[in-house]
């Protein structure tokens, strides 16, 4: 790249942080402008109020109303505006046209229409002709625009990195995509929650965040593919690419905790758009259980897998985690409808209804969910004795007819048709049900379901979009629930391999089962940890498909202590190192609830953070907590303490090594008292320094 360009690059920069200000400048002046006839307008209303009637005062209530919105946006295409100005574009695009001269087009996070000049000075990463700076390199490219696909040729394709207004680098890009500086941007230690990727979104990703066609999109990716990074992507782009109709209140993100909630919040507001409604699969099985049950949450299920191995439990959770469960949920459901009904003649004073026309009217509802149907055949029954009767009923007659059809069907309650179900798979032992006591989970999602299937649930019918994060811990119950409560678009996504609890854990394939429309898409690149982690990571789940980014670091490395105390003082050390070291935030990761409050008692400072299933946020620095609840999260450098064979033994033990590993960036130690875990053979591990 000669000086000239760079000269020419530094000037044009200079030019457009001009062009922002001027726009923050008028913005401003609206703003005051706006504020000045609203104070009128409010002095005006308060002098007249008296000689207003309603209709006035309606009026300008509204019109109050109005000019407050307008305000309001304007507040925030300054922020816009302002966040521009530090960084306002990522990438260029000299794009010709057949036969025409070609054009650049500046691309950045959000886009900027110079009104003056009536000119799109930036490119909103997610127009359409900004998809060129993913899909392509020089040469032949198009980009799809909802009239068609328009063709030309790329010219040239540079790249810049632009922080508080500075050009810090640029890269003229014409071999592969963004290598360079992709690199860079993952070198980077992280301090913080999950960032944007706008700057280095990679082909593969790109395709699944602009994709328009799918219903239901399922993304199965290994560990630090993106994924996560993808979906939120693909939020913002289908905020933009369908403005008109769907909002950000019109989508929902099923999150596993508050703490991930938390952590992945900073996204969308960082690309342009608001916050999105979340929800942990918890409060949803609350809301739909009418808060009636007290039941298990799944960080207490797999607490108690981890803390005892009781085969009747996981035999009980293994059931209903198969899609065999749901199928004999469903047959059971086609049972009860054609075998429990017994229709009865109904005497009601002189009239007799024939058990044929009970059942007639019962069958004419075979939409209405079963539960629902009563009411509306004693309804029937009622008109039908009246006609005959050629009179109005009486109280007393119309409560027999109504006791006559609750007596139709034998079981009352939802949780009384559950048990039964167990009954007739013969398999009573596999529900536990004790007075008092907690529903178990692997039970909450089935409960909801019968219940959605009998009583009929239309809430959350508003959502347009779906997005369900760490696919692999749901249960293809709950995704049959899913399936039935939103109707809408869906974005799920995960890692089968990153399961906390093995024995419920799903696959893209069974969801696909749930889902035989979906859109199945697997990604194999991870860009999270070194090479040298991904390696050790293998050693414990492998995936021959995986391809790890070639990024270096530090080898794992493994320390082994003799005794409790000398383990707990090695983690105080390491602890410390990091404190002088140049990372950001360190995870220390343990498998227990119990090992990881031991381990906080021994560290004792003020900037080391406890995140247990209470905890509402993610916090920076470092933080100790359980694999189970770092999943989703990274760290710069991770610390695995309590990595013996005690420990790390079983196979949810062996998930939550995984997962635990698999959070770190750049450096990654376990330390162990007694024998190390079987999960970690010692060949290729590095000996501490
Ligand atoms: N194209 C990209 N450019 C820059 N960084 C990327 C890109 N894709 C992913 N990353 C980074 O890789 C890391 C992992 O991303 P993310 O958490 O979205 O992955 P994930 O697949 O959801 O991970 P996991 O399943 O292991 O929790 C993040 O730091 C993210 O910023």
């Amino acid at each position: 790249m000669t000086n000239a360009t760079l000269q020419e690059e530094k000037e044009y920069l200079e030019e457009i942080k001009l062009q922002l200000t001027l726009a923050v400048r008028r913005v401003d002046n609206s703003v005051k402008q706006f504020s000045e006839e609203l104070r009128e307008k409010k002095e005006y209303i308060h002098e007249h109020q008296s000689g207003m009637d309603e209709a006035d005062m309606v009026a300008a209530g509204q019109s109050i109303n109005r000019m407050a919105f307008t305000g309001e946006a304007a507040v925030t295409r300054k922020r816009k505006l302002l966040k521009l100005a530090q960084s306002p574009y990522f990438g260029r695009l000299d794009f010709a046209l057949p036969g025409k001269a070609a054009a650049p087009f500046y691309i950045g996070i959000y886009s900027f229409y110079d009104e003056q000049r009536r000119a799109n000075l930036i490119y909103d990463w997610r127009a359409p002709v900004s998809s060129m700076f993913y899909d392509f390199e020089l040469g032949e490219a198009f980009y799809a625009t909802p009239s068609g696909k328009v063709r030309g040729t790329i010219g040239l394709k540079r790249q810049y990195r632009i922080r508080d207004g500075r050009l810090e680098f640029m890269l003229d890009s014409d071999i592969n995509i963004h290598d360079d500086v992709l690199q860079r941007e993952l070198a980077k230690s992280s301090d913080d929650k999950l960032k944007n990727i706008v700057a280095t979104i990679q082909r593969d990703q790109n395709a699944v965040i602009r994709n328009e066609d799918a219903s239901v999109m399922v993304i199965q990716g290994v560990a630090g593919s993106g994924k996560t990074s993808i979906a939120l992507h693909r939020i913002a782009f289908l905020l933009y690419r369908y403005r008109e109709t769907i909002s950000a209140n019109d989508i929902l993100i099923i999150s596993p905790n508050k703490v991930f909630a938390d952590y992945i919040s900073n996204v969308l507001p960082e690309l342009g758009e608001e916050h999105i409604p979340e929800l942990v699969m918890e409060e949803l099985a609350a809301d739909l259980l009418g808060n009636q049950f007290q039941f298990q949450t799944f960080f207490e299920q797999v607490s108690a897998l981890l803390d005892r191995h009781e085969p009747a439990f996981i035999e009980r959770i293994r059931f209903k985690s198969s899609f065999d469960f749901l199928s004999q949920l469903n047959q059971y459901l086609l049972h009860i409808e054609n075998s429990y009904l017994t229709f009865k003649e109904l005497r009601v004073g002189s009239i007799v209804v024939p058990p044929a026309v009970i059942e007639q009217k019962f069958r004419a509802y075979h939409r209405v969910p079963l539960l629902k149907r009563f009411d509306l055949v004693a309804q029937d029954v009622r008109d039908y004795v009246r006609h005959a009767a050629g009179r109005k009923l009486s109280g007393r007659e119309k409560s027999t007819i109504s006791e006559a059809m609750g007596r139709l069907f034998r079981l009352r309650s939802v949780l009384d048709i559950y048990r039964d179900f167990y009954r007739w798979i013969g398999r009573p032992e596999l529900l536990r049900l004790e007075q008092g006591a907690k529903l178990e989970y692997a039970d909450v999602f089935a409960l909801i379901y019968l219940r959605i299937r009998l009583e009929g649930v239309s809430a959350y019918a508003h959502v347009k979009h779906l997005l369900v994060d760490e696919m692999q811990d749901y249960t293809p119950v709950q995704y049959a629930v899913l399936s039935r409560l939103f109707s809408c678009r869906k974005t799920i996504l995960g890692d089968v391999s990153q399961t906390v609890n093995p024995y419920s854990a799903s696959s893209a394939e069974t969801i696909e089962r749930v889902f035989p429309q979906a859109d199945v898409v697997r990604l194999y690149r991870s860009y999270r940890s070194t090479v040298e982690i991904t390696a050790f990571t293998q050693r414990i789940t492998p995936n021959p498909h995986i391809i790890p980014l070639e990024r270096h670091g530090p080898p794992p490395a493994i320390v082994r202590c003799n005794g409790l105390e000398e383990e707990l003082e090695t983690v105080r050390q390491l602890t410390s190192a990091f404190r002088s070291s140049g990372n950001h935030s360190l995870g220390i990761i343990c498998k227990t609830q119990r090992q990881a409050e031991q381990a906080f008692e021994a560290l004792q400072a003020p900037d080391v953070y406890l995140l247990t299933d209470e905890s509402s946020s993610f916090k920076e620095g470092i933080i100790i907590t359980t694999a189970h609840l770092a999943k989703g999260l990274e760290f710069d450098e991770v610390l695995v303490p309590f990595a013996s064979t005690r420990t790390y033994k079983t196979e949810v033990d062996k998930s939550m090594l995984y997962v635990a590993c698999t959070r770190a960036m750049h450096q990654l130690t376990l330390t162990h008292t007694g024998e190390l875990t079987g999960f970690l053979s010692q060949q290729n591990v590095a000996e501490p320094a």
